[in-house]
């Protein structure tokens, strides 16, 4: 298509930088945006006239109609890592589904002319993102077009399972009626624990609801009123565990949820329990499900991803008489493939005509002159947002959060998109699949209806620094650490930079100090000598590092606040001794 060809080559002249790039820079940086898309120029005079997108796994035919009337659409599934290498220095886009790795070596072997990898599906933990972003590599995925059929497969697997199906299937294939040896449980008043209450989760209670189930939900970030709204009950993940009959998970893989089902779970599990996984294998700890299954804690599972894909052919877990596999089939509907192929399509033609791509998981090339002046800033509005989101109650629901910069710069040099986006970063990556970037950040505040405003403060003297503090305002929300509410009844947290480093320096109403490296300990005490000793003991025992450490106070004898910076991560003895301290009145523990 004429067209496309001269839009995409309008995007890589510097005479036209693409949206993205306007969007990341100040007015003060434009003479060495000119600089930086110079490079563009140099390969935009040596790729074909027509893009080249390399498609290596299965993808549904209005998605390829629709990039072949852009692109030339080389189609070669079950590539080896070697192969994929070797190929993708001549293409300028990648669409790949959960099956195809691509590495750090896809990127370095490119050579710089890969503009675009297309997830077609939701979960990108295939794709090495930080890798992409060194590349200057935008990653795009289709989120939304396989919600319903991930759902779907999550009931067929709960029903299917709750009436012994596939082994019911396989014994009569085998030429025996064995009527009794697989008699089911009902479903109809039974309790089941949706663990994770997004787009997948949601429909799936929608559907348990409607199998006469009693719904209760795992989501500390979801809003109360939408699980309301469909009948479900935010409990805790405790509450979720203990209670359920049927556990089905939804929640995303992060470093928070690795592994998060494993021996110590299971053993809070009512007997009997059966669980449904059609969200990613690593959730679970197999080897730990192996044994709860063999001592009957887990008396069924149903699962449709793995740790490893495929799994050992050998595999105990696989080859377990109760439970039942399927091939990561949560996605593969003619009717999700044909969509996620169509989304994905028109992400990726999007992305390389250099169009803002709403579904872009990682940043694209952010221009060294400007993360130089506001890297520290950067890194303390994603520790902000990632403090502030961490001190709500569970099932509070996030909806309205305010930004506020106090800075001696005039706003039209003072680009706040680039810290905006790191807070809200900061607030909705823990807490989700989907990684938050300059791109994506208003967009997806916006799809989880989440208000962010931003308010400035205005300083006289030298405009030396970007900005002199920034505050979180998060309002309408309960807080786990009720100090942390400020005198406006807002959860608020102040940072400041100082020699460089990001720093906390204000929780709710109390000035505090502690460098945001490792994690911290929020504490709240009775205002009265020996308390730092104390503290300071309990941790030093249980070898904590302790990095940093500062006390506010209201008044002499009054209440004071703590902020420790440790490490290492407290083990729960350790937070239960520090709890058990007479003077200490509330504390909480933040992960960086
Ligand atoms: N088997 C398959 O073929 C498919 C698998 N998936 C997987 O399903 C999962 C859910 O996908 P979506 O619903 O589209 O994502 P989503 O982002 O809409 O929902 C994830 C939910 O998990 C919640 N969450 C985050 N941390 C949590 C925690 N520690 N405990 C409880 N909840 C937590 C988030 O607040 C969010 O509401 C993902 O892992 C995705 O990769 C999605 C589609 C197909
Ligand atoms: O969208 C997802 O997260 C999935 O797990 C679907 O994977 P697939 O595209 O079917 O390989």
């Amino acid at each position: 298509m004429a067209g496309g060809c001269s839009t995409w080559k309008s995007v890589f002249t510097p005479t036209k930088p693409t949206l993205s790039w306007k969007l990341t820079l100040p007015k003060t940086t434009l003479p060495s945006l000119r600089k930086t898309t110079k490079r563009f120029a140099v390969f935009a005079t040596f790729i074909s006239s027509k893009p080249t997108v390399l498609v290596t796994e299965k993808l549904g035919e209005p998605g390829l109609d629709l990039l072949k009337n852009f692109a030339n659409v080389d189609c070669s599934y079950n590539l080896t890592p070697e192969e994929l290498c070797s190929k993708i220095s001549l293409c300028d886009a990648l669409i790949v589904r959960s099956g195809t790795k691509v590495s750090r070596e896809v990127f370095e072997s490119s050579g710089g002319r890969l503009k675009v990898v297309g997830r077609a599906g939701v979960g990108i933990d295939n794709v090495d993102l930080p890798a992409a972003t060194e590349h200057g590599c935008l990653v795009v995925n289709a989120p939304t077009a396989n919600t319903i059929a991930a759902a779907e497969h999550g009931i067929a697997l709960l029903t299917a399972m709750a009436r012994n199906i596939a082994q019911a299937d396989a014994s009569v294939k085998a030429g025996k009626w064995q009527r009794s040896k697989y008699v089911g449980v009902s479903l109809v008043g039974k309790t089941i624990a949706v663990m994770g209450f997004g787009k997948v989760g949601s429909e799936v209670a929608r559907r348990a609801k409607g199998l006469g189930m009693s719904v209760i939900a795992h989501d500390p970030y979801a809003p109360a009123d939408r699980a309301c709204a469909i009948g479900v009950e935010l409990v805790s993940f405790d509450e979720a565990i203990s209670t359920a009959d049927f556990i089905s998970l939804h929640m995303p893989l992060t470093p928070a949820t690795s592994k998060i089902f494993d021996d110590e779970a299971f053993s809070r599990m009512k007997k009997g329990v059966r669980i449904v996984n059609v969200a990613r294998g690593g959730l679970i700890d197999e080897e730990a499900l192996l044994r709860a299954l063999n001592s009957g804690i887990v008396s069924q599972a149903a699962l449709d991803v793995f740790t490893e894909e495929p799994p050992a052919k050998d595999s105990k877990l696989v080859l377990h008489e109760n439970v039942i596999v399927t091939p990561h089939l949560g996605a593969s509907t003619a009717e999700a493939q044909d969509g996620v192929a169509i989304e994905i399509a028109e992400a990726v033609v999007g992305a390389l005509k250099g169009e803002l791509a709403s579904t872009a998981v990682n940043a694209p090339m952010v221009p060294a002159e400007v993360l130089s002046e506001l890297a520290p800033f950067v890194s303390l509005s994603e520790k902000l947002g990632r403090l502030a989101v961490q001190l709500v109650a569970g099932g509070s629901g996030v909806k309205s959060v305010k930004l506020t910069y106090a800075s001696a710069r005039g706003p039209d040099d003072l680009d706040t998109r680039l810290l905006r986006a790191m807070i809200t970063k900061g607030i909705i990556e823990p807490i989700s699949s989907v990684f938050v970037n300059l791109v994506n950040a208003d967009f997806l505040a916006k799809q989880r209806g989440l208000r962010i405003t931003e308010e400035r403060i205005t300083l006289d003297g030298s405009p030396e620094n970007p900005v002199e503090f920034i505050q979180v305002h998060i309002a309408n929300v309960e807080s786990k650490f009720a100090s942390a509410i400020s005198d406006f009844g807002e959860i608020t947290v102040e940072g400041r930079v100082k020699d460089g480093k990001p720093h906390l320096t204000k929780v709710g109403s109390y000035g505090v100090d502690v460098s945001l490296e490792g994690s911290i300990l929020l504490c709240r005490q009775i205002d009265q000598p020996g308390i730092i000793g104390k503290v300071g003991s309990i941790l030093g025992d249980e070898n904590v590092n302790v990095n940093f450490m500062s006390v506010g106070r209201i008044a002499p004898q009054k209440q004071a606040i703590m902020t420790i910076g440790v490490d290492e991560e407290p083990s729960s003895q350790v937070l239960k001794k520090l709890g058990d301290i007479k003077a200490v009145e509330e504390f909480v523990f933040l992960k960086l």
